[in-house]
């Protein structure tokens, strides 16, 4: 087994801030001990490698809990394999993902789930495991969550929006979360009233109301309100846990602040487009807001502010991607005319450690919070911790030499997604991932990928390590 140090930096956790050097020992870390101390001179000694991090923060890999590689949508596929998408998460200091497989109606989880895994299977840059998207709640797929859990699929995303695609009814909501209290699982909600919603595109479409900005208009932040709070009550019923996803809206977030003042185990992610973008950019001239098309949609700016606080409060635990690229070019476009008809998604798993650092620059956020958010509580939420999101002996050597104070801009020029723009186009951001190891073997050197497909694992996760 060959021996690593990471020399001279600040190691940051969610629980601390530590001057230290790291020994990595295969795939492990091994001990951290503080800078010059008798144990840390010893280990350079005989490291075969040593990695200098002076002046740099050494942090956990990110854990980015949603992610849609290569996914169905809208007549074309999300434009990132798991190959390149998984290279460009590593990238941005992301080392575990979390994807959605999904079962498409008519056929079992098993089917959906052993399909995710074909596209993955040898060609991942780092380690992954999966959700399952339920579309059809019936006797069958309700047993088949029970052995899901046992295997380590443990969380199950239904949709309270797409009638006629991923759409289930209060009834088999209701019925997965009731399994789910048994099993152990964690249900994930696409909170949006979806049938309400396709009244208005409707009306929208006749009224000839076309454009890009009309998706966010007609997708109301009541009806994500309202949607969130059944979601929540049906939970209660159910006695279940309960993850609300991308959640954009203020008054959503009041509905997640209002449950857990009652002290319910409801939670709640964002995703930073929602902190950083907003209506404006689905109001972009032309057809360009058909970039920023996803769902639930970009808001009115005002709402970033409560987005932020929930993030201090703890109302809301997680920031993921929800990264789901289309190329503007041939993929977005399919929605001219009809903004119904463009795919809904962002690209993102690239960017958003560096988002967050950026929020950590402008006094968002504290250092720790955003390992916290980004890393820690992920792995927690889906049963990865403490393997994943934290370095400490015993823990996956994945693990991120981040430079806080090289700037860069971010743009379709020099990332390494597939997709032909970036959201964040021409954004200047303070902080840079440098270096990363993924169970101790380096993917990024110093800026060059040194990373191989296939080296990603397949992850099978516990059950939600996050309850109160
Ligand atoms: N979010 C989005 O617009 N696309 C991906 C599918 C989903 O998460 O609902
Ligand atoms: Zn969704
Ligand atoms: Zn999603």
């Amino acid at each position: 087994m060959s021996l690593t140090v990471i020399r001279g930096g600040l190691v940051i956790t969610a629980a601390e801030e530590t001057p230290a050097d790291v020994l990595i020992d295969g795939g492990r870390v091994a001990a951290l001990a503080a800078h010059g101390s008798e144990i840390a001179s010893g280990w350079s000694g005989s490291a075969d490698r040593v990695i200098d991090a002076t002046g740099k923060y050494v942090i956990p890999g990110g854990v980015d809990t949603h992610t849609h590689m290569e996914l169905p949508f809208g007549g074309t596929f999300a434009s990132d394999t798991f190959e390149t998408g998984t290279r460009a998460a590593a990238w941005g200091g992301t080392t575990t993902i979390v994807d959605f497989a999904v079962q498409t109606a008519g056929n079992s989880l098993r089917a959906g789930l052993d399909a995710w895994h074909a596209k993955a299977d040898g060609a991942c840059a780092v380690d992954y495991a999966f959700h399952m998207i339920m579309s059809d709640v019936n006797e069958d797929t309700l047993k088949e969550m029970d052995g899901l859990v046992d295997e380590g699929v443990t969380s199950f995303k239904l949709f309270m929006a797409y009638p006629g695609v991923f759409y289930s009814d209060d009834g088999r909501i209701l019925r997965a979360m009731q399994r789910s209290a048994g099993n152990g699982g964690l249900i994930m909600m696409h909170a949006e009233n979806g049938i309400a919603i396709d009244v208005l595109v409707e009306q929208a479409l006749a009224e000839g109301r076309t454009d890009p900005r009309h998706h966010g208009e007609v997708r109301h932040a009541l009806l994500e309100a309202e949607a969130t709070h059944r979601a929540i009550q049906l939970a209660r019923v159910a006695g279940a846990p309960l993850y609300v996803v991308h959640v954009s809206a203020r008054e959503a977030v009041a509905e997640l602040a209002q449950a857990r003042d009652l002290g319910l185990n409801v939670f709640g992610e964002t995703c930073p487009q929602y902190l950083f973008l907003s209506a404006d950019n689905l109001a972009e001239p032309g057809f360009e807001g058909a970039k920023y098309v996803c769902s639930t949609p970009l808001r009115p700016r005002e709402h970033q502010e409560f987005l932020w606080r929930g993030l201090r409060t703890n109302d809301l635990q997680v920031v993921s991607t929800d990264h789901c690229p289309f190329c503007f070019t041939g993929q977005k476009e399919l929605g001219r005319g009809d903004f119904s008809k463009i795919p809904n998604g962002l690209p993102g798993v690239e960017d958003r450690m560096d988002l967050l650092h950026q929020a950590v620059v402008e006094g968002r956020i504290s250092r720790r919070r955003w390992i916290e958010i980004a890393c820690a509580t992920p792995a927690r939420m889906f049963g990865l911790y403490p393997r994943k999101g934290t370095i400490a002996p015993g823990a996956d050597a994945d693990i991120v030499i981040y430079n806080p104070d090289a700037g860069h801009v971010i743009s379709a020029e020099t990332h390494h997604m597939n997709v032909d723009y970036s959201a964040y186009e021409g954004r200047t951001v303070t902080g840079r991932v440098e270096t990363v190891l993924s169970r101790g073997e380096l993917v990024i050197d110093d800026r060059s990928y040194v990373g191989r497909a296939g080296h990603g694992r397949y992850t099978p996760r516990g059950t939600c390590q996050y309850l109160i």
